[in-house]
């Protein structure tokens, strides 16, 4: 069934707007390379609008439509958007699928866990009514103390391509939980699955400017919200390049920003495991979402007594892997999201292949596949820890191989990164485990498993992977500021200075 692309302006103020200067950026579907429609290029100038909307979206009935109003009524709302997503999930999976490339199955998967996230959030803020002046223990009687949680107010959430509005919602439904106002600018590569979520949030009657969706460039659209002087906040998930710049320009008006940002995470695979069952692990851990994952575990770090006997079953798994066209049945691996990211890839391959590494499997375009961003599913061994595929994000469907023989030397290994968002351990040794647990340098760590991620479970990095935690009441805590309210319940007067003399 063909998929026609809705036409969609800007989301600002409740309503769809053309951006001030008209422009538009093609779409382009990375399995066929055909542009099937295009999305509107905001600028600094719809930045403006957008901001302002937010701000009177806060400021409106006195605060008491949104940010004053009751976490219980915020979260009817988010239960609404939940319900709608539900409904629309084969065809906003099925756009997300031509926008990305993300394989259809795991494209619905992603709408499933958006509308979960609604709903998580949706509970945290009926939640959220309980937790207000809960009272401070003091060390003197004379002063009672307690705490408010607010909305940080205006916050501009900027996000990647990898699953387009998942990492959206991540931000939109915690921020909203919340009761601040959003502005909310999506990659340019994947932007159609954010702006139907504008037309839900029309649909079920969001109050205007609580939500503006702003596609664009980076550097035209994402900038300015960085650099903005109302807007308070900056959440982030990108590169670490990107995400460094937009650090930059909120610390010059000391704007708070959360960063998730880029990995190199490890699996660690010992000797004591089922070979079939750590396979399957590892080549999900890489190759999942097309390989295109911050929290990858592109770095497997295998034991030497099994190394060539797990490779073998590596290649036997790999070559199973269906990669096709992502909306045909049973792909499990689609293209790269774009032009860009293809040539970036192939070139990290091939400087690994001049490095002297050695390419086990895949490494080009599939036979079978003569127009798309497709790159096979891809092993590399014969890896020496200064090369560039050993070091550096590749954010496509590539894994690297090292060997190690103790415990130690597969920690060093594993924390051999500047990155530290995630790592996993295979083993059956759940003390081993354990050990690993606590060498592991990485904001999330996988015990016998690699991915899999709960909406209730925080979310972030160390090191250059960013700080910061999304998800769980972490998540929520990212929009709230905590105001203390301190009372001096005494009649006695304070008593510090003499009083004057009464004249
Ligand atoms: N950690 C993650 O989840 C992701 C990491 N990446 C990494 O980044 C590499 C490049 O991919 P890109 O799409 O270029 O990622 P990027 O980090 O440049 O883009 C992410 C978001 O930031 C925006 N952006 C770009 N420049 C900006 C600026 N100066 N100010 C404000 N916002 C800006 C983009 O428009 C997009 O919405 C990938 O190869 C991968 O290594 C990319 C996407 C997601
Ligand atoms: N799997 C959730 C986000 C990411 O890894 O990019
Ligand atoms: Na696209």
């Amino acid at each position: 069934m063909a998929i026609s692309v809705p036409s969609r302006q800007l989301f600002i103020d409740g309503e769809w707007r053309e951006p001030v200067h008209r422009k538009r950026i093609p779409i382009i579907n990375p399995a066929t390379e055909e542009i099937i429609g295009d999305i509107p290029a905001a600028t600094a100038e719809d930045v403006e609008v957008a901001v302002d909307a937010a701000r009177r979206a806060l400021s409106r009935n006195r605060g008491r439509d949104w940010a004053l109003a009751s976490g219980a009524s915020r979260a009817k709302y988010l239960r609404a958007i939940a319900a709608k997503i539900i409904e629309r999930k084969s065809e906003l999976a099925r756009l997300e699928a031509i926008d990305c490339g993300k394989p259809l199955e795991e494209a619905a998967w992603d709408m499933d866990d958006v509308a979960a996230c609604f709903e998580y959030y949706a509970e945290l803020a009926e939640g959220l009514d309980a937790k207000q002046k809960v009272p401070v223990r003091l060390p003197m009687e004379t002063f009672k103390s307690h705490v408010v949680k607010e909305p940080i107010g205006v916050v501009g959430l900027i996000t990647p391509w990898n699953y387009p509005l998942l990492m959206a919602i991540w931000k939109v439904a915690p921020a909203l939980a919340a009761g601040c106002a959003a502005i909310l600018k999506p990659s340019e590569l994947a932007s159609i699955t954010c702006l139907e979520l504008g037309e839900v949030c029309r649909e079920v009657g969001l109050p205007p400017g609580v939500l503006n969706i702003v596609t664009g460039l980076g550097p035209e659209a994402g900038a300015p919200l960085a650099s903005h002087h109302h807007v308070d906040k900056i959440a982030f998930t990108g590169s670490t390049a990107t995400g460094s710049k937009i650090m930059t320009a909120a610390a010059q008006i000391v704007k708070p920003v959360s960063l998730e940002l880029g990995g190199k995470s490890p699996i660690v695979v010992f000797e004591d495991v089922d070979l079939d069952k750590a396979a399957e692990w590892t080549i999900f851990g890489c190759f999942w979402t097309n390989g295109q994952m911050c929290s990858a575990t592109s770095r497997l770090i295998v034991h030497e007594s099994i190394a060539a006997q797990f490779l073998q079953k590596l290649i036997i798994w790999v070559k199973n892997i269906k990669v096709s066209d992502p909306l045909e049945e049973g792909c499990r691996l689609g293209p790269v999201v774009s032009g860009g990211q293809y040539e970036k890839i192939m070139k990290m391959i091939s400087v690994a292949k001049s490095e002297g590494a050695t390419i086990l499997s895949g490494g080009r375009r599939p036979q079978h596949l003569k127009r798309g961003y497709f790159i096979e599913p891809t092993i590399i061994t014969d890896v020496d820890t200064s090369m560039q595929i050993w070091r550096e994000e590749v954010f496509g469907p590539v894994l690297c191989v090292k060997t190690f023989r103790t415990e130690e030397e597969a920690i060093e290994l594993a924390n051999d990164t500047h990155y530290g968002l995630a790592s996993a351990v295979i083993s059956n040794d759940l003390e081993r485990c354990e050990r690993m647990t606590k060498a592991f340098q990485a904001g999330i760590v996988w015990v016998n498993c690699s991915q899999p991620c709960f909406c209730q479970a925080p979310w972030g990095g160390n090191k250059r992977s960013g700080f910061g935690r999304e998800l769980g009441e972490w998540g929520l805590e990212n929009y709230l500021s905590v105001k203390q309210v301190t009372r001096y319940i005494s009649n006695d007067p304070w008593g510090w200075y003499p009083p004057p003399s009464k004249l």
